[in-house]
């Protein structure tokens, strides 16, 4: 289990007066963030650009010293873990290897430094799909193929816990794929493992849990489900059968504050069409209960009404729309 308390990082010094000579103004990366991850399940940690995801990642990792607050793992802060690698895997950024070294090479020092048996070197590599690359330099590497091969690093100790920072950037669709049915076997394997990514795309069909946040704070920390039923674009499609009825039961949503659109074109259900003098509303800032309720209560003949969750993309862009810092 990782548990992040009530952790805050602030980058550079806080401006005294006005004095030109004062530091650059303070940045608050990471405020007072907690929140758990837990073991058996794929966590997407997600946040707009700038967010603080990779300072929360670090300073999980123990680079760097928190403000305030803790970060552990287990229990314990990082630096107190005897295992190294065998107790915490993490890709951060595939671009921080040795561009001269081979695969091979590379993942070899890792594990002698680490205790880590050798043999680990080839399974991992064949692990990643870069078993046929494993004699050629990092330098000539594609983006992807560092990005494999940081995966296959935070695999070398075979540890029961792995952060990866953005690790799906600059794989091709494919290994886009290989990579979400990666994190979901290591989860099924009863580890933790917990994902960034500033894409709520990217984790919609991977992630069991979110930690979201925006500007440092944390905006949600709970199941996917539960996050997109956060999102107010829920609607309600409703059929009727009667023009006049149908206006009836629109006035009385809109009395009590709901939205009320009436659309064109084919309803919710699957195979069924809008019939000549049905009418198809889509409503907002309600429920299906309560829309059938005042169907009822009105006397208002219904042939359809369906209930429509957010996506999660959208209560994503919805919850974070006022931390976005760079459009
Ligand atoms: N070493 C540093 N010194 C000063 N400011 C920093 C440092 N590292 C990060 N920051 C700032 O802290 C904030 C959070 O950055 P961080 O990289 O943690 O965000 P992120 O969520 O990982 O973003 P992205 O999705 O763009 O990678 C940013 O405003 C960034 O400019």
């Amino acid at each position: 289990m990782i548990e992040v308390h009530e952790l805050t990082k602030r980058y550079g010094r806080r401006r005294r007066g006005p004095s030109r000579l004062a530091g650059p103004a303070a940045r608050l990366a990471v405020d007072r963030l907690t929140f758990s991850v837990r073991p058996g399940r794929v966590t997407g940690f997600l946040g707009p650009n700038g967010a603080g995801k990779s300072t929360t990642l670090r300073l999980i990792l123990g680079l760097g010293e928190p403000t305030s607050g803790t970060a552990t793992v287990g229990g314990r802060r990082f630096r107190e873990l005897p295992r190294g690698l065998r107790d915490v895997g993490a890709l951060l950024d595939a671009h921080d290897v040795h561009g001269g070294r081979t695969a091979e090479a590379h993942l070899a020092a890792l594990a002698r430094t680490n205790g880590i048996p050798r043999r680990r070197v080839g399974e991992v590599l064949e692990e990643v799909g870069l078993a046929g690359a494993a004699e050629r330099r990092i330098g000539g590497y594609s983006l992807g193929m560092k990005q494999r091969l940081g995966i296959a690093a935070a695999l070398l100790g075979d540890p029961p816990v792995l952060l990866f920072d953005e690790p799906v950037n600059g794989l091709d669709p494919e290994g886009v794929l290989w990579a979400r049915g990666l994190f979901r076997r290591l989860a099924a394997e009863g580890r933790t493992v917990f994902v960034s990514s500033h894409l709520m795309g990217e984790m919609e069909h991977t992630a069991d849990d979110l930690v979201v946040i925006g500007r440092g704070r944390l905006i949600a920390a709970e199941s996917g489900a539960a996050f997109a039923a956060r999102g107010t674009r829920r609607s309600v499609t409703v059929r009727t059968v009667d023009p006049a009825a149908s206006r009836g039961l629109a006035d009385a949503l809109e009395a009590e504050g709901a939205t009320v659109r009436r659309e064109a074109g084919a309803s919710e259900a699957e195979g069924a069409t809008v019939r000549a003098r049905e009418e198809l509303l889509r409503v907002t800032g309600t429920d299906a209960e309560r829309v059938g309720l005042l169907a009822h209560r009105l006397g208002v003949p219904l042939a359809e009404l369906t209930a429509r969750a957010s996506s999660l993309e959208e209560a994503f862009m919805e919850l974070t729309a006022d931390s976005v810092e760079y459009r």
